[in-house]
């Protein structure tokens, strides 16, 4: 045992080297700092702030745009009266991993000085002066503070990727910054009907005029610096739809990327891609690699088929670490993609576009890009949003090729020939332009925006979705005849789901099955619970019988989280709450259920159950009685419902389309005569996914607005 003196000169010496660590450790970041292509600019972009209320900043991938200039606007005063800098990013994990590391170089605990807000994750405090959240959050604070007054600035980043969210921020910024530019003070106060939310569009003599004027008499406002960033050339757009806006370019960036191209376009892009990684590992220097792909599945077969191959490695170059990253994985599984590799390991992250933008994974020095992007569409005339996969665009090719090169020299494989890039659409078509638009149209007119189509978006989305998407919100009653948002439709605004599984809670609260239907629209919130390898596919289906309900697949899935829960309860008497969670992971592989998607499911679960009880929905429970709960889906889901056809095809009874049941259904076999559906998937033919058996005669009982019987 050591001695009392040597423990306290151990302690000693690891306190000073801890010291040395940390001073060695600011000196470096000081020193990273100053080297970012930005840094040559500060004073510069200052003074463009200062001298401009809407400024567009473009700059290279790893410029320090992110990073840098929330700290500059900082130590430059603007957060001098108490102003927050708001960071806003499309993606949840961006807004985590940079204020993560902006805390480190201001060398501060995140949540101080430094924090983020994400959907159900608040990490900031009262001293927080540079806050990174995501664009849907900031939309969300809009509800409850018009004007968003504690900001002084607001960063719009990633702008360029046009995601719905950051299309309709823009248009909400450009007001609120016009308004507070003129100040607040000297208006008439109107009041609302609804305190918690602001009115900030009405149509007044035929010019859109804001009523965030009217809005909190005498509060002086001080005006708001708004500033767009984008790392690609469509500075032109946002210039213009803020009337003339300056665009100040940030050139250089920081390390060399090396992008090489296939001879041949490639047949099967995820054999490319596996082939790739291989040569990488085997014949490449140090630093890690990242991968994209298209989704959960396609990166979950990769995972199965580097693990197979990798004990035919010679046993010295067996050391390599596969970790997936993809947006329904819980949080701190996807932080791990940012923890070092184990010495002598080389990592292989499998992503989707998720870590695109934005993000820095420490380690990455080799890319390799597939070119392919798994988006949605809507085609507005039947109603259907098929996720399709699609070559990327230029602009995120170059977003792909600028994760490496952010701590060194990086290389970059595009698993396609050099004369398809430039065949490349030079940006992704803005997501508001092929989305449905009910959610956004239902969170627009909770803030009061009620003219829709006048409303002054970046790029007008397509009128028929307009109508398409006002038609489905009226069907389900969240809008009035004269096209306000009604008590329904503001509870639904509350809820952060899509209109239909809002709609469902909210009716299954009268049913009293509340406790069910939250179980069932968490599960159908994730993908694919189940799955089914191709070599144990009979084990698989036997696995799912066990759970299946003759009713569908929405009481299946209520078994299967039922039967995980009680699992779960059951091993957590005997053992620790690891240990537990392990064991149900095991259960999930014997039983061929998704550990990852369940444990998701069960996240949202509890989140939206807190949503439920803050609404005061009545969470009761229909016990062992399932016919509420049965005729609860035909109440919220009757836009998706079908009817049998002589030849076991189905019609869908709102788009008149002919489909099938997915044979991934537990009702493929059965057949019923009318069903509800949660999605339409098209492949090489209509597939409907998540199907429940109804009685036809509940359709004009339960939605008469839709489906009332003729005399
Ligand atoms: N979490 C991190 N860990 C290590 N280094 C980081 C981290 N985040 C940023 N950096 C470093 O800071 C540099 C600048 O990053 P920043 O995100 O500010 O650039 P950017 O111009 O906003 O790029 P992008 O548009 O690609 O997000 C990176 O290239 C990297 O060297």
């Amino acid at each position: 045992m050591p001695s009392m003196a040597s423990n306290a000169s151990e302690t000693a010496n690891q306190l000073n080297g801890t010291k040395a660590d940390f001073f060695a450790r600011r000196q470096k970041i000081e020193q990273h700092r100053k080297s970012l292509p930005i840094a040559t600019v500060e004073k510069r972009l200052l003074e463009e702030v200062s001298n401009n209320g809407v400024l567009i900043i473009v700059g290279e991938t790893g410029s320090g745009k992110t990073t840098q200039l929330p700290q500059y606007l900082f130590n430059g005063g603007f957060c001098r009266n108490g102003g927050i800098i708001g960071i806003t990013q499309p993606r949840r994990v961006a807004a985590v991993t940079v204020a993560k590391r902006v805390a480190e170089e201001c060398g501060v605990a995140l949540g101080q000085k430094v924090g983020y807000a994400i959907r159900f994750e608040d990490v900031t405090s009262s001293s927080t002066r540079i806050k990174y959240m995501t664009d849907g959050l900031l939309l969300r604070e809009a509800l409850l503070d018009p004007y968003l007054s504690k900001y002084s600035v607001i960063i719009v980043d990633e702008a360029h990727e046009r995601t719905v969210h950051t299309d309709v921020l823009l248009s909400l910024l450009k007001t609120v910054q016009k308004t507070r530019s003129q100040g607040a003070s000297d208006v008439v106060h109107y009041g609302h009907p609804k305190a918690e939310i602001g009115t900030l569009l009405e149509k007044e003599n035929d010019v859109q005029s804001t009523n965030i004027l009217k809005h909190n008499r005498g509060k002086k406002l001080s005006p708001l610096k708004l500033i767009i960033m984008s790392a690609s050339l469509d500075a032109q757009i946002f210039s213009e739809y803020f009337g003339g806006a300056r665009a100040v370019h940030v050139q250089g960036r920081q390390y060399p990327v090396d992008i090489l191209y296939t001879h041949q376009p490639e047949t099967d892009y995820i054999d490319a891609a596996l082939i790739t990684i291989f040569q990488i590992h085997l014949e490449q220097g140090p630093g890690d690699v990242l991968v994209f792909l298209t989704g959960q599945e396609e990166i979950e077969s990769i995972e199965r088929l580097v693990q197979e191959r990798l004990p035919k490695l010679p046993e010295s170059k067996r050391k390599l670490l596969v970790i997936p990253i993809f947006a329904s994985l819980p949080s701190e599984k996807q932080m791990k993609v940012f923890m070092p590799a184990p010495v002598g390991f080389r990592k292989v992250i499998l992503a989707t576009n998720i870590a695109e933008t934005s993000v820095t994974i420490p380690g990455i020095k080799y890319v390799i890009d597939p070119g392919m992007v798994k988006v949605r569409t809507y085609d507005a005339s039947t109603g259907i949003e098929p996720l399709i996969i699609v070559k990327t665009s230029k602009a995120q090719a170059l977003q792909r090729s600028g994760r490496a090169g952010r701590e060194g020299p990086g290389k970059c494989y595009r698993l396609y020939p050099e004369n398809e890039f430039y065949k490349l659409k030079d940006s992704t078509t803005p997501e508001i332009k092929r989305c449905n638009l009910s959610n956004v149209i239902l969170q627009l007119k909770a803030l009061g925006i009620d003219d829709i189509v006048g409303f002054d978006f970046i790029e007008e989305p397509d009128r028929m979705a307009i109508i398409k998407s006002m038609e489905l919100l009226f069907l389900l009653g969240a809008l009035t005849d004269s096209s306000k948002l009604s008590e329904v439709g503001h509870q639904m605004a509350r809820l952060p789901l899509d209109p239909i599984y809002s709609k469902a809670l909210i009716v299954a609260s009268q049913f009293n099955c509340l406790e069910e239907m939250l179980i069932v629209v968490a599960m159908l919130s994730v993908e694919s619970i189940f799955y089914a390898p191709r070599e144990k596919l009979e084990e698989s289906r036997t696995a799912l019988r066990s759970f299946s309900s003759p009713e569908g697949d929405h009481l299946t899935l209520l078994n299967v989280y039922r039967a995980s829960d009680e699992f779960l309860e059951k091993s957590k008497l005997v053992s620790s709450k690891e240990k537990a969670e392990k064991n149900l992971r095991k259960w999930c592989k014997e039983n061929f259920i998704n550990s990852r998607s369940l444990k998701h499911a069960r996240d949202i679960h509890s989140q939206i159950r807190r949503n439920a009880e803050q609404m005061g929905l009545r969470l009761t429970s229909c016990g062992d009685d399932i016919l509420p709960l049965r005729r609860c889906l035909a109440a919220s889901f009757f836009l998706n419902a079908a009817l049998k056809q002589p030849d076991g095809s189905y019609r869908a009874l709102s788009s008149g389309l002919m489909v099938q049941i997915h044979p991934s259904s537990v009702l493929f076999r059965t057949k019923p005569e009318c069903i509800i559906f949660d999605e339409l998937v098209r492949t090489n033919q209509n597939y409907v996914r998540n199907v429940s058996r109804i009685d036809f005669l509940w359709l004009a009982e339960l939605a008469p607005q839709c489906y009332a019987l003729q005399e």
